[in-house]
């Protein structure tokens, strides 16, 4: 019996030891990826990385699955190992896009994006989570991917690609994936790909149709700017902030899509899709594939005479900004706009006006102030006539309780201050003709400065 204790005693004393050694292990484990991990605010050079030489026995166990295709094989895996990609953006398209790269093995991950983790990016920012809002979304990728595969070199820089980083950035990893939501730099990712000659994994997820995949500069084949010269006016553009999108729909598979192409290109497999654009269109679940225009001769950055022979300012190219972050108009005059807390005290001493709220009835029925008289910007833009009657019989209604010949001032409203802007300017067009003389203002900054600054229990979107 004593015998047996003391046996157990030995027993526990050893595992208790290897509890300890464990610890140790995980402890310096951690400390070796958090150094890892050290967020980027700069461009630093990077050390070579090179394939492995032979799969090791866990690599085996852990690709087992990829590793019996036929068109992967040991031999691209072990190219897996040596190649480096460049993600443009951790967000709807980068993070399924990281997410996949990472399981499959690529060998060093540059995760890169100026902005920090927000509710409204978790519907479809797949690697993020609640806990990690306000966090640079660079790090808080390369923390999820570094979960799922340790064996991943991550890079998260945060900071904004800009034709001052670009190249050097860029010049650093093999394949670069295009993950943006902007024009300019979809044209700076582009031309700094082909000049130092990279080839760009690129998608678009905007909206639910028009979304798009293909691979530019790739063995011959056309950049982004041989098929589109010049950049699309900027009011034509929206974003996921404007335009709405669905997460799985559309990012979700646009960046699966995209992994595929960065896996085929890095593993060695023929058959990428270049010389080719796929066109998804979630709603009616059909996929397009489209022949793309050759490289042309006289492309900008890639023709037989370049005129873009270094980085140059894409913002001023293409007329809009390169984040989302400050896209203001300036449309109308100091006396021609009113701020939040100069209509609040209209509001707070009942004076007689009309708010007129331009947003489109889907943003309306998400939330709305109680008194405000709905009409869509596009509606008034059309002119269209059962809703100018509407505003000109509210305008009939108050006058009739106002004292004289005076006329209701018009407030108009939108989400963020932009469209209200747009708004005044056509109703001044209409008024003394299709409406009568009507005083109109725009209330800066719209309901999303109506929220930040009067009422902090009205709803952000
Ligand atoms: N020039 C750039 N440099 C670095 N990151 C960029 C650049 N342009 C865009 N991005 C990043 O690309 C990502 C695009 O993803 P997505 O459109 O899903 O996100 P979002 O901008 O957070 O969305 P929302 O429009 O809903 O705010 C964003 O995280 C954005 O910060
Ligand atoms: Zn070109």
């Amino acid at each position: 019996m004593a015998q047996e204790v003391c046996s157990l005693k030995a027993r526990l004393e050893e595992k208790e030891k290897e509890i300890v050694d464990l610890k140790n292990k995980l402890a310096q484990l951690e400390k070796s990826h958090a150094s890892v991990l050290e967020l980027q605010d700069k461009v630093t050079p990077l050390s070579p990385l090179t394939a492995k030489p032979a799969l090791s026995n866990e690599d085996i166990m852990r690709y087992s699955r990829q590793l019996l295709l036929p068109e992967l094989g040991v031999k691209g895996q072990l190219n897996l190992s040596g190649a480096s990609v460049l993600i443009v953006g951790c967000g709807g398209l980068g993070c399924p896009l990281a997410q996949y790269l990472a399981a499959a093995g690529v060998g060093r991950l540059g995760l890169l994006d100026y902005d920090e983790v927000e509710l409204s990016n978790l519907h479809r920012q797949v690697l993020h989570g609640e806990e990690n809002q306000g966090q640079a979304k660079a790090l808080s990728a390369a923390r999820a991917v570094k979960r799922l595969n340790s064996t991943v070199e991550c890079i998260p820089y945060h900071l904004q690609l800009s034709p001052e980083n670009a190249l050097q950035l860029i010049q650093q990893y093999d394949i670069v994936a295009d993950c943006s939501d902007n024009v300019p730099t979809r044209y700076l990712v582009n031309d700094a790909c082909v000049l130092s000659g990279k080839p760009l994994v690129s998608a678009s997820a905007l909206r639910m149709e028009g979304q798009q995949l293909t691979v530019y500069n790739y063995c011959g084949g056309p950049c982004y700017r041989c098929l589109y010269p010049l950049p699309p006016p900027p009011e034509t553009v929206t974003n996921c902030s404007d335009g709405g999108v669905l997460g799985v729909a559309v990012p979700g598979i646009m960046g699966c899509f995209q992994a595929l192409e960065v896996l085929k290109i890095a593993s060695g497999q023929g058959c990428i899709l270049y010389q080719q654009l796929l066109m998804f269109d979630a709603q009616g679940f059909r996929f397009r594939p489209i022949r793309l225009r050759p490289k042309q001769a006289d492309c900008a950055v890639c023709g037989e005479s370049p005129s873009v022979t270094q980085l140059i300012d894409y913002e001023a190219f293409c007329g809009s900004a390169a984040t989302d972050k400050c896209r203001k108009l300036n449309l109308l005059s100091k006396d021609q706009r009113i701020t939040v807390q100069d209509y609040k005290s209209v509001v707070d001493n009942s004076g007689l006006h009309i708010l007129l709220d331009v947003r489109p009835l889907v943003e309306v029925n998400i939330c709305h102030l109680p008194f405000s008289l709905n009409i869509p910007l596009s509606s008034l833009e059309q002119r269209k006539s059962e809703d100018i009657q509407l505003l000109q019989q509210r305008i009939v209604q108050l006058k009739q309780q106002m004292a004289g010949d005076c006329q209701p001032p018009v407030y108009v409203i939108c989400k963020l201050g932009n469209d209200s802007q747009k708004a005044v300017q056509v109703l001044e067009k209409m008024s003394g003709s299709e409406l009568d003389s009507i005083t109109v203002k725009d209330v800066c900054g719209g309901l999303m400065a109506w929220a930040m600054k009067i009422d902090p229990r009205f709803p952000q979107y």
